[in-house]
C-alpha cells in the first residue's frame, strides 16, 4: 500500500506507483484469461452501478482483453510533425498487409480525441509487437525513436491530465507524483511548445517534478533527459505535506513570499484497477481495503495542491482507479474543506473523447465485504466490531450535500468506451468571484497577519476580496501566503522576522541533515550543491566564445554541480525562475534532486583549454538559436552516411567540399547541419543539428550508439551504424579511441544519473516499466 511502501500503490497484484508487473496474458505465469475472476471485484462494482448493467459484460470482456499498443509523437519537437508523416507514409504502409497468426492486422490508427492527430493506437499488443517477426521494423523504431526522445510510448488514458491542465510556457507547473514521468515529459513539451528554430528556446515557466520515492525519482531524471529542459526541477517529498518554496516578492524582492503555481497535477497513487488490462496480477489480488486505505492520503495531496495554487490556477486530479472511494469521494472531501474550488466543466474539451460522468452516490464496503448505505449505518453495524480498523471515514461516503459538488463534471473512462484502461480525471479551478456565492473557508476569514510590505489597515480583507477583480485577487493571495509563511515557520520554530529576509543562497546540508530521519520518503539525501557560475567566470567566457554562442543566451545562469562549485565536467543551464527558486530555497527543508540541464560537457583529453567543452547532443536544439550560424559547419546527405557508419572516420574520407571543411577545422567542439532533403530513397524530414568533435585527423558525431541507430533508421531506413574502428594508421587510431571512450564514458555517466542501472542498460526495460508503471 501506498503509505507502508513508500511507493504508493499496491506491490505485485497492481495499483500505480509499485514495480513494474508482468502484463502478458500469453503464457502467463500467474494468471491466464480463464483466471480473470474475482468476485469481491465483480460484486463491488455492481453494486456501486459503474456502469448500466448491459454493459457490463463488454467492459469484462475488455477488462480481460491485452491493451493495444500506445504512442505519442513528442509535441514540441520541430521534428512533431514530420516525424508524424513519416508513421503514415512508411509504417502505417508497411503495416498495412501484415498478417498475423493468420488473421490481417490493422495498420495503426490516429488516436481521434489528441491535439494534432500526433497520438497513435495500433491495436497489437506491446508483446506481440516486441516478439514477433512480423513487427520487427516497428518495434526498432518505437524503441529507437522511445530512447531519442521523439516518441513516447504511453497508454491512450495517461496522455489525458496534462491535456487538461493545458499547460503554456509561462505557467508554473508542479507534478506532485511525478514518477516514473510520462506525465511530466508530456508537461515539459507544453512547456517547451515553441519552434525553437525561430524563437528563444528556453521558457519563463517551470515545471517540478515530485515523487516521494528516491529511486523513482532518478528514474524519472533519467527519462527526463530525453527533452533537456532548463524549467525543470526534482524533488523527492511526500506530496501531502509539500513545503512551500519561497520565492522574492514581486513588490519587494527583499521579501520572500511562497511560490504558487498556474498548474497543479495530482495524479496520486492509487489501488491502480483500472490498469487489469496490463497489470494482470490485480486479478488475483483485488481487494477493497486497497482503495480505502489510500483515500485519506489522496485527499491530502489534493488538499495540499489546493494550498499551493495561484489565483486562476488549475488542478488537474487523476487515478487509474475505477473506486468511486479514490475519485469522487476525494474530490468531495477536499472541495468541501475548500469551499472557494469547484469542479470545472470541461466537458466541450476534446469531443471525440468518450467519457462517462461522475457518480454522485456510492456504497463503500469494508473488509468484511458488507456494504454500507452511509456512514451512519457503518458506524452503527460496526461498533462492536472494532469499527476503526475498518478504516472507513465519513469523506469515504457521499457527502450528504452530493449534489453542490458537481460531481458529474468530473470524467470517468471506461475500458469498452474507445479500447483503453479505465481513469479518472477531474479539473478544478478557484471560483470566479462572480459565481462565488460561499462563505469563505474558515482560515480565510481569520485576519491576515502584517508581511511586512504595507500596514495592516491597507489590506483588504480577505472576504472582501473574493468577489473582486484580478488585480485585487494578487492582493488576496498574498494575504494568503502570509496565513500560510507564518504557519510554516512558526511549525518549523523559526524567529519571528526569519520568513522576510532573502536568504544569500541555499545552504548546503549538514552532515546531520544529510541522514535520513524517520518517516523520509526513502533513500539517502546526499546531493551536491547547486552553485551558480559568474557569467565573467573564466570557463563561461571561453566556452561562449569557443563555441560561438551569443551574448543573448543566459551566461549568469550557468550551474554546476560539484562540492567545490568549480566548473568540472558538466555546466548546466537553469531558466531565470529555476534559478531564483534554486537561490532562495534551502536544502534544509526541499530535497532538490536536480535542476536545470545538462548543456555543455568537458571532453576529457582534449587539447589546450579553450577546446575542453563541446555541447551535449540534447542540448543543441536549446542552444541553437543562440549559436552564431556562421560557424555551424553544413554536412550533406554523403558526409551524414560516413559519420552514422563509422565510429571517427578520418577526414579524408568524406567527399569534397567536406573534406576541406573538416580538415581546416580547428580541433575541439562543433555543431553541423544537414539540411532537410530527399535524395535516392534517403529522407531527412527536417533540417537536423548534431555535435561533432575534431581531432586532428577525424571527425567523430557526438550522439550515443542507440541515438545514432535512430538516426540511421529514420534517414536510411536501417541501422548502417558500425561500431568497429576503420583501419587507420596507429596515431590516428589512438587518437580516435580516446573519443569513442568518450562516448562510451558518458553513456555510462548519463546511466549513472539516472540512477537505475538496470533500467538503463536495457532500453526495452525501461519503457516497459514506465509503461507498466503508468497508467
Ligand atoms: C500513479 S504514480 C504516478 C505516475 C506518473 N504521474 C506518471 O505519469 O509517470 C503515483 C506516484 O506517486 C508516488 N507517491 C506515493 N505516495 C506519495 C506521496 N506521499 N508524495 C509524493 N509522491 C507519492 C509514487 O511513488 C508513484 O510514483
Amino acid at each position: 500500500m501506498g503509505r507502508n511502501n513508500k511507493r504508493g500503490g499496491k506491490r505485485g497484484g497492481g495499483g500505480r506507483g509499485g514495480k513494474p508487473r508482468d502484463d502478458t496474458y500469453r503464457n502467463d505465469p500467474i494468471v491466464n484469461k480463464a483466471e480473470m475472476v474475482n468476485e469481491r471485484f465483480f460484486n463491488y462494482y455492481k453494486a456501486q452501478n459503474i456502469i448500466p448493467e448491459n454493459e457490463w459484460d463488454d467492459m469484462l470482456d475488455k477488462l480481460r482483453t491485452p491493451l493495444p499498443t500506445t504512442f505519442r509523437v513528442a509535441g514540441s519537437r520541430v521534428t512533431a510533425q514530420s516525424l508524424n508523416a513519416s508513421i503514415r507514409d512508411v509504417h502505417v504502409k508497411n503495416l498495412a498487409n501484415v498478417v498475423f497468426e493468420d488473421q490481417p492486422v490493422e495498420p495503426p490508427v490516429q488516436i481521434p480525441w489528441y491535439p494534432d492527430g500526433l497520438a497513435w493506437q495500433f491495436n497489437v499488443p506491446k508483446k506481440v509487437v516486441r516478439k514477433s517477426p512480423e513487427f520487427k521494423e516497428f518495434h526498432s523504431f518505437l524503441v529507437f525513436e522511445t530512447e531519442g526522445g521523439n516518441i513516447s510510448r504511453q497508454e491512450a488514458v495517461s496522455m489525458l491530465p496534462p491535456l487538461f491542465l493545458d499547460v503554456e510556457p509561462h505557467h508554473k507547473v508542479i507534478d506532485m507524483c511525478a514518477a516514473p514521468g510520462s506525465k511530466t515529459a508530456q508537461i515539459l513539451e507544453a512547456l517547451h511548445a515553441h519552434d525553437t528554430r525561430t524563437s528563444t528556446s528556453i521558457p519563463s515557466g517551470m515545471l517540478i517534478a515530485n515523487d516521494n520515492d528516491h529511486k523513482r525519482v532518478h528514474l524519472l531524471i533519467h527519462q527526463s533527459a530525453r527533452l533537456p529542459s532548463p524549467a525543470l526541477m526534482v524533488t523527492n517529498l511526500d506530496a501531502s505535506i509539500y513545503p512551500h518554496m519561497k520565492v522574492p516578492s514581486p513588490k519587494n524582492p527583499n521579501r520572500l513570499r511562497p511560490l504558487l503555481f498556474d498548474r497543479i497535477l495530482c495524479d496520486v497513487p492509487c489501488s491502480g484497477d483500472g490498469t487489469l488490462r496490463k497489470n494482470v496480477g490485480i486479478w488475483k489480488t483485488w481487494q477493497p481495503m486497497e482503495a480505502n486505505g489510500l483515500h485519506s492520503l489522496q485527499t491530502r495531496i489534493l488538499t495540499r495542491a489546493m494550498k499551493m495554487l495561484a489565483p486562476n490556477g488549475r488542478i488537474v486530479y487523476s487515478t487509474c482507479s475505477l473506486n468511486p472511494v479514490e475519485n469522487e469521494a476525494v474530490v468531495a472531501a477536499a472541495l468541501q474543506s475548500n469551499p472557494e474550488f469547484e469542479l470545472v466543466d470541461v466537458a466541450h474539451r476534446f469531443p471525440e473523447l468518450i467519457r462517462r460522468p461522475g457518480m454522485t452516490s456510492w456504497k463503500p464496503i469494508d473488509k468484511s465485504l458488507t456494504v454500507y448505505e452511509t456512514y451512519e449505518q457503518f458506524v452503527e453495524q460496526t461498533q462492536e466490531q472494532h469499527a476503526f480498523k475498518a478504516k472507513l471515514t465519513r469523506t469515504h461516503f457521499p457527502p450528504d450535500d452530493v449534489e453542490s459538488y458537481n460531481l458529474p463534471r468530473c470524467m470517468r473512462i471506461y475500458p469498452h468506451l474507445q479500447d483503453t484502461g479505465g481513469f479518472f480525471v477531474a479539473v478544478i479551478e478557484r471560483r470566479r468571484a462572480s459565481e462565488s456565492n460561499t462563505e469563505p473557508p474558515k482560515d480565510l476569514k481569520r485576519e491576515a497577519p502584517t508581511d511586512g510590505e504595507e500596514p495592516e489597515t491597507k489590506k483588504p480583507r480577505l472576504e472582501e476580496t473574493v468577489v473582486k477583480a484580478e488585480e485585487e485577487e494578487e492582493a488576496e493571495i498574498e494575504l494568503d501566503d502570509a496565513i500560510e509563511v507564518e504557519e510554516e515557520l512558526k511549525a518549523e520554530d523559526a524567529p519571528a522576522d526569519a520568513e522576510v529576509k532573502v536568504e544569500a543562497g541555499p545552504k548546503p546540508p549538514s552532515k546531520q541533515q544529510q541522514q535520513p530521519k524517520k518517516g523520509d520518503p526513502g533513500g539517502s539525501f546526499k546531493e551536491n550543491p547547486y552553485t551558480f557560475l559568474k557569467p565573467d567566470d573564466p570557463t563561461v567566457v571561453t566556452c561562449l566564445e569557443r563555441l560561438h554562442i551569443n551574448s543573448n543566451f543566459p551566461s549568469s545562469n550557468f550551474l554546476v554541480r560539484n562540492p567545490e562549485g568549480e566548473a568540472a565536467r558538466a555546466l548546466y543551464v537553469a531558466n531565470d525562475l529555476v534559478k531564483t527558486v534554486v537561490q532562495h530555497n534551502d536544502y534544509n527543508r526541499i530535497r532538490l534532486t536536480f535542476a536545470g540541464t545538462k548543456v555543455l560537457v568537458k571532453h576529457e583529453g582534449a587539447r589546450g583549454v579553450d577546446a575542453q567543452y563541446r555541447v551535449l547532443a540534447e542540448a543543441v536544439p536549446l542552444v541553437l538559436p543562440y549559436l552564431d550560424r556562421a560557424f555551424v559547419l553544413e554536412g550533406d546527405f554523403e558526409s551524414l552516411r560516413i559519420f552514422t557508419e563509422g565510429l571517427y572516420p578520418l577526414c579524408d574520407a568524406f567527399p569534397e567540399p567536406f573534406k576541406s571543411t573538416g580538415t581546416a577545422l580547428a580541433p575541439g567542439g562543433h555543431v553541423i547541419k544537414f539540411p532537410q532533403g530527399r535524395v535516392e530513397g534517403v529522407v531527412l524530414p527536417d533540417d537536423l543539428y548534431l555535435p561533432i568533435w575534431k581531432n586532428n585527423t577525424s571527425l567523430t558525431l557526438m550522439i550515443d550508439k542507440k541515438a545514432k541507430s535512430a538516426l540511421s533508421m529514420r534517414v536510411f531506413g536501417k541501422d548502417i551504424t558500425s561500431h568497429k574502428a576503420p583501419p587507420v594508421g596507429k596515431a590516428a587510431a589512438a587518437e580516435a579511441a580516446k573519443t569513442a571512450t568518450v562516448l562510451v564514458a558518458e553513456d555510462m555517466e548519463q546511466q549513472e544519473e539516472g540512477g537505475d542501472a538496470d533500467a538503463v542498460d536495457d532500453v526495452e526495460m525501461v519503457e516497459d516499466g514506465v509503461e507498466d508503471q503508468d497508467a
